[in-house]
């Protein structure tokens, strides 16, 4: 498993917050516009292969594997691969993540596109997606890693594109276990309601 730590100080993780962030903004932008272009037959070619071109030079160098997930030395957390909040992840919508005081994480962000399911909803494998990443966040105490044992949705109803927020809190910690409640929503109040029992792994314990 990635867990890592990387040698760099806050100017150089800014540095490539800078770098690597509007990178991934204008692929994710691609992203949707691959999805709605309209352009005539000879510019989807041409722009076929300025893509292939331009991927092709980001691979003259890369991983062997997947980012991980990689903590500075003083703590700061790196899931820049992440899929719902990843720096450098152009599937991700990306979520920004807030936690108040009181523990409940809040998200407002936007699906666009690139989400559907259903036409002009939201797919509910997507649902799961951001529901599991804000209670899993929820869920974690300190830097203990905690996993998905259990995670129940009910579609109350269908989550359109566009605007949403999520939310989450711990309804209870039980030993190792701890129970997350979250749910989805639109402006006019909730899509998904979301139960989640997240374990801190045995190879993890003390
Ligand atoms: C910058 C950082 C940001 C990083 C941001 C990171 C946020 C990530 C958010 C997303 C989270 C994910 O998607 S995580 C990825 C998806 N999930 C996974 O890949 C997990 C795969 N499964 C596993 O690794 C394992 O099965 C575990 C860890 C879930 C459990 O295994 P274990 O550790 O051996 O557990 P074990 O000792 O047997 O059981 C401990 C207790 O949990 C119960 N238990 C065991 N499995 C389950 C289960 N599936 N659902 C419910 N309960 C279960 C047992 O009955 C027992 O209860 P009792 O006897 O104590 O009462």
């Amino acid at each position: 498993m990635r867990f890592t730590v990387e040698d760099i100080d806050t100017s150089e993780v800014a540095r490539r917050k800078a770098l690597y962030g509007p990178l991934t903004e204008v692929v994710r932008e691609l992203i949707d516009a691959t999805i709605r272009t309209e352009v005539d037959d000879d510019t989807i070619r041409e722009v076929h292969a300025q893509v292939r071109a331009a991927t092709d030079r980001l691979r003259a160098r890369q991983s062997d594997g997947p980012f991980g997930v990689r903590f500075t030395n003083d703590g700061d957390g790196m899931a820049w691969g992440n899929a719902v909040i990843g720096l450098r992840n152009a599937i991700a919508p990306p979520l920004t993540i807030a936690r108040d005081p009181d523990g409940t994480h809040r998200s407002q962000f936007v699906l666009g596109a690139a989400y559907e399911g259903p036409p002009g909803l939201v797919h509910g494998g997507i649902c799961a997606l951001v529901l599991d990443q804000i209670l899993g966040m929820t869920a974690l105490a300190g830097d203990k890693p905690s996993f998905t044992g259990t995670l129940t949705l009910r579609f109350r109803r269908s989550t359109p594109l566009g605007p949403l927020r999520a939310q989450a809190r711990v309804d209870r910690v039980e030993g190792v276990k701890t129970f997350v409640v979250g749910s989805l929503s639109d402006a006019d109040g909730v899509t998904v309601e979301a139960e989640g029992v997240f374990i801190l792994p045995a190879w993890a314990r003390e």
